[in-house]
């Protein structure tokens, strides 16, 4: 082992980021809900508040919750080894193919405002629709998802702690989460909203130091120019398979190509199953859901792309390089490239500021699985079949205490497969074999009218037969008959699952809801939890969408088909005062702006750019390196702006309420608290 494949820092380090960084929050957490509580009209005590925000928070404060919940460790870790592997493509695919699937969620948050506005999770509404069959099966893909990811969360965290500190990777499996898990059960979901707001400030200052370090200031690369000599060179030493000339600098890429496809397919599962996403459009305000997603979709695409164009290709450029460590496979696979760039860029310093990074995007979406994962077992388990009458104290106590039970879960996920040998990139291009199939029947659900339940339900369950089929007969036929971890995470095994999951599952949900149409009325969704929403009056007449009005009466009778009902609904026929932020005609328009633009982007991002690139096998020259390097630089700095400054913008009439009351109580000791009567308050 040369010096350089040494841990650059000492245990202790590793051990302080994890424990310490983890406690530090969680004192902050205790801070920043100490002020909610005394100085707006906001507390966590209440249940509504805890899982949902009380569905008050500004588009800017989400889009940076969606930034933050999205920052995976794989995001920095995988993309860096993508670019390490495949050259620039790989920052593209990563980042492009991630992204899309956050703007077209926008449509689905439009949805799920329209159509079920009190909904705590989007498993309550495949159940009201769908009733119990089709809310286990669902259940099973959620939490499938919420496993799969917050498995890689910690396989990622891990690997990178220990390459990087030496400290124990089952350690560092289990402290990731726990400090995570007390400053969600201390704050809530609106304490976690301001703690990704943090995270992600402080991500992209990182990584805009990382940016200028390789392309300014470095004296191993500095500049773009420097960068493209090293990576021609690295280029005519080690060539690309599959890759125009071998280069490192095109977009023409055969296998770059099919990570592309795999990423697009995954991210779909990992975006629409993941309740960490439908419950930030729950906390959103209705009118800026779509606002907060395509902003949150946009600003996240800078952190792979410049992240991983950055240090994946300083990781290229530095072989050789005497601060270098060797890489092995393995190594790539554990996503390890940008750790050792940064420690051969920058020594120490660099390993602990990475080591920083790493942790707070780990923790950040490590906040945001906990949360989601105690909602689904609070309202879609708990509440749902244990203790349908469950009150408001049950129900907090239950969603604490799923905290900490799904904390433990992830540190003993994250250790059985770092101990079976899967490591964090091939979970992350196999999370689409065995969720996709579900994709496409859960838009359906929340979205059409016409999705047919028995076709979605088994658009989803063959749809996963054929992923896992079409993967492990590709493995065995690309293998000559060797079906084993490393066999089974090769290119065209993985692309061969992905594709037969999400389009079996799609086509079968589809067709069959062609042939059969439902004619489902949403009225049952959006009576969902109308009677747990303190400022709803309930007295007769609904009105939440005059198109709708007709067709009620009949859809009352039909109502009885599903299980999960508003008691209120039913027993006392409550009719919904009209909530002003819910107008249907103004939602209906969010809506087509949200289709209109994510399916523009999508298709910028998926075809318009990268595939002229990619037939013209265009290698870049100096000019074009340089300007693709810009290019992200500025993006990096419009996203840094619109997660870091324009949610302190939005919310200056709280954070000066807040000050007020600060200061009230400095001066006149107990002056400062909000009362009631006091102008409400929207972090
Ligand atoms: N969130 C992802 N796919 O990095």
């Amino acid at each position: 082992m040369s010096s350089a494949d040494q841990p650059v820092l000492p245990q202790g380090a590793g051990y302080g980021v994890v424990v310490g960084i983890g406690l530090f929050f969680s004192a902050l957490m205790i801070g920043l809900t100490a002020v909610q509580a005394r100085y707006t009209s906001f507390s966590p005590k209440n249940s509504e508040e805890f899982s949902s925000a009380s569905r008050s928070v500004k588009p800017g404060l989400i889009a940076s919750g969606i930034v933050s919940a999205w920052t995976w460790a794989a995001t920095l870790l995988q993309s860096s080894a993508v670019a390490y592997k495949y050259g620039i493509s790989g920052p593209w695919w990563y980042g492009a193919g991630a992204t899309v699937q956050v703007l077209l969620f926008a449509q689905l948050a439009a949805k799920l405002k329209l159509n079920a506005p009190y909904a705590h999770t989007w498993l309550e509404i495949v159940g009201t629709r769908w009733g119990k069959a089709a809310h286990l099966i669902f259940m099973f893909f959620g939490l499938a998802t919420n496993i799969i990811v917050s498995s890689m969360l910690i396989l990622g965290g891990s690997a990178t702690v220990t390459d990087l500190t030496g400290m124990s990777t089952i350690a560092a499996c289990f402290l990731i989460p726990l400090g995570v898990a007390i400053y969600v059960v201390v704050g809530g979901m609106r304490a976690t909203l301001l703690c990704d707001y943090t995270h992600t400030s402080v991500l992209f200052a990182i990584i805009l130091t990382f940016v200028f370090t390789v392309y300014a200031t470095s004296p191993k690369i500095g500049s773009p120019t420097k960068m493209h000599e090293l990576l021609a060179t690295a280029a005519s030493l080690r060539p690309v398979p599959g890759n125009a000339h071998g280069s490192y600098m095109t977009m023409r890429s055969k296998n770059g190509l099919i990570f592309g496809v795999i990423n697009v397919i995954g991210n779909f599962a990992t975006v629409f199953q993941d309740q960490a996403y439908w419950q930030r459009a729950i906390a959103s305000k209705p009118a800026s859901t779509v606002k907060a997603y395509l902003l949150g979709g946009l600003a996240w695409f800078a952190i792979p792309f410049v992240f991983a164009t950055t240090l994946g290709l300083a990781a290229v450029a530095l072989t050789g390089d005497p601060a270098m460590r060797t890489l092995s496979p393995a190594d790539v696979s554990a996503g390890l490239p940008a750790s050792a760039a940064a420690a051969a860029l920058l020594g120490k310093s660099g390993a602990a500021v990475l080591l920083v990074l790493l942790f707070l995007a780990v923790t950040s979406a490590t906040s945001a699985e906990l949360i989601a994962v105690s909602s689904i077992l609070t309202y879609d388990v708990y509440k749902k079949y244990f203790n349908p009458h469950a009150t408001e104290a049950q129900v907090l106590k239950v969603s604490h205490a799923m905290v900490a039970f799904f904390a433990v879960c992830m540190g003993l996920a994250g250790m059985i497969f770092y101990f079976i040998g899967v490591s964090m990139g091939w979970l992350y291009t196999f999370m689409g074999v065995i969720l996709g199939s579900a994709v496409v029947p859960i838009a359906l659900c929340v979205t059409w009218s016409k999705a047919n339940k028995w076709g979605c339900l088994a658009g989803a369950i063959v749809g996963f037969a054929a992923g896992i089929i079409a993967w492990l007969v590709t493995t065995s036929t690309l293998n000559g008959g060797v079906i084993n971890v490393t066999t089974s995470g090769g290119d065209y095994e993985m692309l061969a699952g992905n594709l037969a999951s999400i389009g079996v599952g799609g086509i079968i949900a589809t067709v069959t809801s062609c042939i059969w149409p439902e004619d489902f009325d949403f009225n049952s969704t959006r009576a969902l939890n109308v009677s747990t929403q303190p400022h709803m009056a309930h007295t007769k007449g609904t009105d939440l969408d005059s198109k709708q009005d007709e067709k009620r009466d009949s859809a009352d009778e039909k109502r009885n088909s599903s299980d999960i009902q508003s008691v209120a609904i039913e027993d006392e026929e409550p009719i919904v005062e009209p909530d002003p932020d819910l107008d249907p005609v103004a939602l209906d328009k969010a809506f087509q702006f949200a289709a209109w633009s994510s399916l523009i982007l999508t298709i910028v991002m998926l075809i318009v750019i990268p595939f002229p690139l990619f037939f013209a096998s265009t290698i870049f020259g100096v000019r074009g390196l340089t300007a693709w390097v810009v290019i992200g630089i500025i993006w990096c700095f419009i996203s840094a702006f619109s997660v870091v400054l324009y949610p302190l913008w939005e919310s200056r009439t709280a954070l000066k309420q807040i000050l007020k009351g600060l200061l009230k109580d400095i001066f006149a000791k107990g002056s400062g608290k909000y009362h009631e009567k006091g102008p409400s308050s929207h972090v």
